[in-house]
């Protein structure tokens, strides 16, 4: 017989692993590139190779459970130092204020690490005229992403352009506006943080902070395949942020290394939440007969993908056995079987044996040296890591008629 009791939303544990951070409330903090150079990354070129040296760094830093480690987790605690501004703030009245000019109940620090569900206010109403657009950063179905630089602060963020006809076209009314609306929900150290939102005429613009690093996929290209322990890493933020959005009642549902930013110090970003779904009431636990579940559920009907359902996944020899476990568990078709929808939720995917030697709670705090650090200039606009596109040659900014304004109000 089913037991009712696990079928509620789990609230996981990372009230625990978040409480203890709050690493980003201090804006004093500032890392230098020259500080970091006493990390464990040892690939300090472009590419995170798969050399020995490389895979012994990784273990090195995943094990690194010392209290002093060796890469200074105290400048790591207090990063972020200029994510953390918003864009209307000038640069003095954003390290010491908590109201932006444009909004008296707005919060303009970020929060901290904490899981609170406390909705950060992101509502100001920005304006093109705040930013000067700069190169595009990446472009996806229904617009594109501009490296732009605030006319406040002169500090850089990245501003999502989508088509307001293109996204009707498309069918994405609805999505886009969950988007937003579930962006300016979250904060998580390892998500990308929305600043604000603001239309014109044709476009809806989502100003977000300016993730640096580039694309982990970018950085998979360069290197083909991550050693195990570079993997893990990268596979543990993502965890704990998943984990964090299934706490708050988001699945993500999109997730590829395109969409994983690195940030300056190579910790993971997880950017576009334009299939990201609100589902309240999900059924995260799922164990013994599902007597009460509707049929869609229990044979994941929903998603009428059955070559997925069906697909043999074929693993490469290289991958490390608890790593091919762990993946064999996940992509599990059968829900009453997957890992992560069992008994123990999220945390059996923490517990599993690939990720034995994670301190989860230090990972959370970015305690735990990043494997590669993108060699990027900080807070200067650098934007070398991400690949270059042909630009818009389409104006930004246009008035007059506004057809489809009505379906994006909250913008
Ligand atoms: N905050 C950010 N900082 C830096 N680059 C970003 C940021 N957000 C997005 N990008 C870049 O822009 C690209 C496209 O962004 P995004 O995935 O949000 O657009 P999209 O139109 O939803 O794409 P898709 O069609 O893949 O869903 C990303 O892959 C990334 O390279």
């Amino acid at each position: 017989m089913p037991t009712l009791g696990f079928l509620k939303k789990k609230k996981t544990k990372e009230h625990d692993l978040h409480d203890s951070s709050s690493p980003i409330e201090n804006h004093a903090g500032h890392i230098t590139t020259a500080a970091r150079s006493g990390s464990l990354v040892s690939a300090s070129a472009n590419t995170v190779s798969s050399a020995n040296s490389s895979e012994k760094a990784g273990d090195t830093m995943m094990q690194n459970h010392g209290p002093t480690p060796t890469s200074a987790p105290q400048e790591t605690l207090t990063s972020r130092p200029h994510t953390g501004t918003d864009p209307t703030q000038t640069d003095g009245a954003a390290l010491s204020r908590a109201e932006p000019h444009h909004n008296g109940s707005e919060n303009a620090v970020l929060p901290s690490n904490h899981q609170s569900a406390v909705p950060r206010s992101t509502k100001g109403k920005y304006q093109l005229t705040d930013f000067t657009m700069k190169r595009t950063l990446g472009t996806g179905s229904f617009g594109r992403v501009h490296l732009v630089q605030s006319n406040h602060n002169q500090r850089f963020y990245a501003v999502k352009v989508l088509k307001k006809a293109q996204v009707v076209k498309m069918k994405q009314v609805e999505h886009t506006n969950d988007e937003r609306r579930m962006l300016q929900k979250v904060k998580h150290a390892f998500l990308v943080t929305l600043w604000g939102t603001f239309q014109d005429a044709r476009n809806l613009y989502m100003v977000m902070d300016f993730i640096e690093g580039g694309e982990l996929f970018s950085l998979l290209r360069k290197s083909q395949r991550f050693p195990n322990p570079v993997a893990k890493f990268y596979a543990a933020e993502v965890t704990l942020a998943l984990d964090y959005l299934h706490s708050q009642g988001i699945i993500y549902r999109d997730l590829k290394p395109e969409n994983l930013l690195l940030d300056r110090h190579g910790h993971l970003k997880i950017t576009d939440f334009g299939f990201a779904k609100e589902v309240p009431d999900i059924t995260w636990t799922l164990c013994g007969t599902p007597d009460y579940l509707a049929p869609e559920v229990v044979g994941s009907k929903g998603y009428n993908k059955s070559n997925i359902l069906k697909g043999k996944v074929k693993y490469p020899p290289y991958i490390h056995p608890d790593a091919q476990n762990l993946l064999e568990r996940l992509i599990t078709a059968d829900l009453t079987k997957r890992l992560g929808n069992l008994h123990g939720g999220s945390k059996d995917v923490m517990q599993h044996a690939w990720f034995s030697e994670v301190t989860w709670d230090r990972l959370a705090k970015k305690d735990i040296d990043a494997p590669y650090v993108p060699p990027v200039q900080a807070g200067s606009g650098d934007a070398s890591q991400f690949d270059k596109y042909p630009e818009e040659t389409e104006e930004y900014g246009h008035k007059g008629s506004d057809p489809h304004g009505y379906l994006f109000k909250e913008f």
